[in-house]
């Protein structure tokens, strides 16, 4: 049968970059998507966005909401010092299998937790299963009808801290205006829209990076 594009996204890691070279794999990820078949990664422009942010919070505990091939997660864990944490939590388990096997070929397992499972159910068991206290930063790239709520529990589970910043993908493309109006309005952040294009395209998107006020 018929390959998914996962799989195929993954042949042209495992057959253009280089094992153990995370920014190889990067560029092979960015090169299939651009040239040969488009796939959902933040990809190379909003990339630099995110690489810059993770840079200037230097999180010692990062949660990613939504892997799929794993793409931001070895741009997030390559830019992470060896004692930091990065657990990422995807719902489509035929996503997990791939997002393991890329997060593998680029080396970075060691930083890496990859929990399969839905965010809603996930993130109250962040404390006591994963031993986490707050998250310093959190990547928001999964269902967009998902951020708001998902801000929103984070905050009961007392899993940010004063300086905790959200990053959110995708706030113009597809779209999470009912997050956007709340972190832009609420007193509780101090918002920032950093705009730049969906991925591999010319398509206006951004992302809105929030720092939880406590
Ligand atoms: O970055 C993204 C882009 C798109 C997407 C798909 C189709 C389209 F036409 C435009 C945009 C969907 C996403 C779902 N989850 C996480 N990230 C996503
Ligand atoms: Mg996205």
């Amino acid at each position: 049968t018929r390959s998914t594009r996962p799989q195929r996204l993954l042949a042209a890691v495992q057959k253009n970059a280089t094992r153990g070279d995370p920014r190889s794999v990067v560029k092979a990820i960015d090169e299939f998507c651009r040239y040969t078949e488009w796939a959902m990664n933040v990809g190379d422009e909003k990339g630099c966005i995110l690489d810059s942010v993770v840079s200037e919070v230097n999180p010692a505990t990062v949660l990613e909401l939504g892997t799929y091939c794993g793409y931001s997660t070895v741009r997030i864990a390559t830019l992470l010092p060896p004692d930091a944490k990065l657990i990422t939590l995807e719902f489509n388990p035929d996503f997990a299998v791939i997002a393991r096997q890329v997060i593998a070929w680029a080396g970075q397992e060691e930083k890496v937790h990859l929990v399969e499972g839905s965010s809603g159910d996930l993130i109250p068991k962040m404390k006591e299963q994963f031993g986490v206290k707050s998250f310093d930063l959190v990547f928001l790239d999964h269902w967009k009808d998902r951020y708001l709520p998902d801000a929103k529990l984070m905050e009961e589970c007392g899993l940010l801290g004063k300086g905790s910043v959200l990053l959110a993908d995708n706030v113009i493309c597809p779209g999470s205006p009912d997050y956007l109006d709340y972190v832009r309005n609420s007193p509780k952040y101090r918002s920032q829209y950093f705009k730049s294009h969906l991925e591999y395209t010319k398509v206006e998107d951004g992302l809105e990076k929030s720092v939880f006020l406590g």
